[in-house]
C-alpha cells in the first residue's frame, strides 16, 4: 500500500462562497496503473472512515478479494474536514497561522467531490472504472459521477441518497446538540466536545442499526431492572468512536451530509441524476432506517444507465460496511449485466 498527501497551494472555492486557501489530501493506493490506465477503481468513505479503504471495506478490496490489487489501481482518499490527515478544523489556517477550528469553512458533498477532482487531475487519471462509496460516501461519489461526464464509467452508490431527507438531517442535528451540550465545546482544544462526540455516536448508532439488530444482540437473559446490555453497547460504541475521531471533523462531516442536493443549482434532482453518462449501480439496503432503500431507488430510476439492487440483512445501515458477500454478489451481477 503506498500512502501520500497531495498538496494543492490553489484556494478552492465552496459552494457557500468561501474558500480554502489550500488543501491537503491524505490518500492510499494499491495495485498498479495497467498501461491503458482503465483500471482505476475510487473509493470514498462514509462519515468516519480514512483512506485505509482496504482496511475498513476488508471483505472487498485486498488479495483475492472482489476488487484485487493485483487487477485494480483502488485508490482512496481521506475527505478533507475528516480527521485522518486531510484538511480539517485542526489544520494551520495559513491566514491565521493558527488552526481553523471552528472557524473551518462549511463543506458540501460538491466540494468534497471538487477536492477529489483536484487530486484525480494531479494524478493524471483520464478514466475511473468504478467511482463506488457508501452513505456519505455516496453522496460524495454522486456528485462527483454528474461531473466526470464521459470520465467515469460505473458508478456505485451504496446506501445513499440523493438528497439528504429531512430525517437524516434531524439525526445529526440531534448529534450535534450532544456535541454543543459538552462544556468543553468552544475551547481551542483538539479535544473539545469530546464527551458530547460519545453521546453523538450513541444516537448516530441508533439509525445505523435495526432493531431487529439490538433486539437479537442485545436480549437479556432473566429479568432486571437496570443496566441492560443495550446500554452499555451504545456508550462503548460512544467512547469508541470519540478516542479515534474528532468532534469538529464529526460536526462539519455531518453538516456537509444534511446540505447534500445534486439537483442544487442543476436545475433540480431529476435534471442531475439525468447528466450522469456512467453506469449507476444504486445499492439499497432493506433494514436501512436512515437512507431508504428508496432513496437509492430514487437514484437508479432517474440515471440514465441506472440499476437498482439490494442487501439483505438484519444489520440496517451499517450493513454496507459488514455484508461483504452480498455485496460482492451484486457488483459481480451488476458488472456481468453490463458486458
Ligand atoms: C482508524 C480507524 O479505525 S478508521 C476507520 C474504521 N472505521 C470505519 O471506516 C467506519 C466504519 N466502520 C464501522 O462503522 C464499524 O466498524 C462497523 C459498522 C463496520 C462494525 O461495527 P462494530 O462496532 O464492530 O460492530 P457491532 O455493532 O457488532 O459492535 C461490536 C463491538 O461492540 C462491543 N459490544 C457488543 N455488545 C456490547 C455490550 N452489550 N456492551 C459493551 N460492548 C458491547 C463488542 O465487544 C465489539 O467491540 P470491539 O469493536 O471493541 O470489538
Ligand atoms: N458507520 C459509518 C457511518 C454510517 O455511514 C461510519 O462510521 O462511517
Amino acid at each position: 500500500m503506498s500512502q501520500q498527501v497531495f498538496k494543492s497551494a490553489l484556494p478552492l472555492v465552496l459552494e457557500s462562497g468561501e474558500e480554502l486557501p489550500e488543501l491537503e489530501i491524505a490518500f492510499t493506493t494499491i495495485g498498479s496503473l495497467n498501461p491503458e490506465k482503465s483500471n482505476v477503481i475510487w473509493v470514498v468513505h462514509a462519515l468516519t472512515g480514512d483512506a485505509n479503504a482496504s482496511e475498513w471495506w476488508s471483505g472487498l478490496i485486498g488479495e483475492d478479494k472482489f476488487y484485487d490489487p493485483a487487477d485494480y489501481f483502488i485508490i482512496c482518499a481521506n475527505l478533507p474536514g475528516s480527521c485522518y490527515g486531510s484538511t480539517s478544523p485542526l489544520s494551520n489556517n495559513p491566514k491565521t497561522g493558527i488552526p481553523y477550528y471552528y472557524d473551518f469553512p462549511q463543506l458540501t458533498p460538491r466540494d468534497l467531490a471538487s477536492c477529489l477532482e483536484r487530486l484525480r487531475k494531479h494524478l493524471g487519471l483520464e478514466m475511473i472504472h468504478t467511482l463506488i462509496g457508501g452513505s456519505l460516501g455516496g453522496q460524495v461519489a454522486l456528485e462527483w459521477s454528474v461531473e466526470l461526464g464521459k470520465k467515469l464509467q460505473n458508478a456505485v452508490i451504496v446506501a445513499s441518497s440523493a438528497k439528504t431527507s429531512p430525517w437524516t438531517i434531524g439525526f445529526n442535528e440531534t448529534q450535534r446538540m450532544a456535541i454543543e451540550s459538552d462544556c468543553s465545546w468552544g475551547e481551542h482544544s483538539e479535544t473539545a466536545g469530546k464527551k458530547g462526540l460519545e453521546t453523538a455516536r450513541a444516537i448516530a448508532m441508533l439509525s445505523y442499526r435495526h432493531p431487529a439488530d439490538l433486539a437479537r444482540k442485545q436480549k437479556e437473559v432473566g429479568e432486571k431492572l437496570d443496566h441492560f446490555k443495550a446500554s452499555s453497547y451504545l456508550r462503548y460504541q460512544g467512547q469508541k468512536l470519540a478516542k479515534r475521531f474528532n468532534a469538529l471533523s464529526y460536526w462539519t462531516l455531518s453538516k456537509a451530509m444534511d446540505s447534500h442536493d445534486v439537483g442544487r443549482g442543476r436545475g433540480g434532482l431529476k435534471k442531475a441524476l439525468n447528466q450522469i453518462e456512467a453506469k449507476v449501480l444504486a445499492i439499497g439496503v432493506n433494514t436501512d432506517l436512515l437512507f431508504l432503500p428508496e432513496e437509492s431507488q430514487q437514484i437508479s430510476a432517474n440515471v440514465v444507465r441506472g440499476t437498482y439492487k439490494e442487501i439483505i440483512s438484519p444489520a440496517g445501515h451499517d450493513a454496507f460496511l459488514i455484508e461483504y458477500q452480498q455485496l460482492a454478489y451484486l457488483l459481480k451481477s451488476f458488472y456481468l449485466e453490463q458486458s
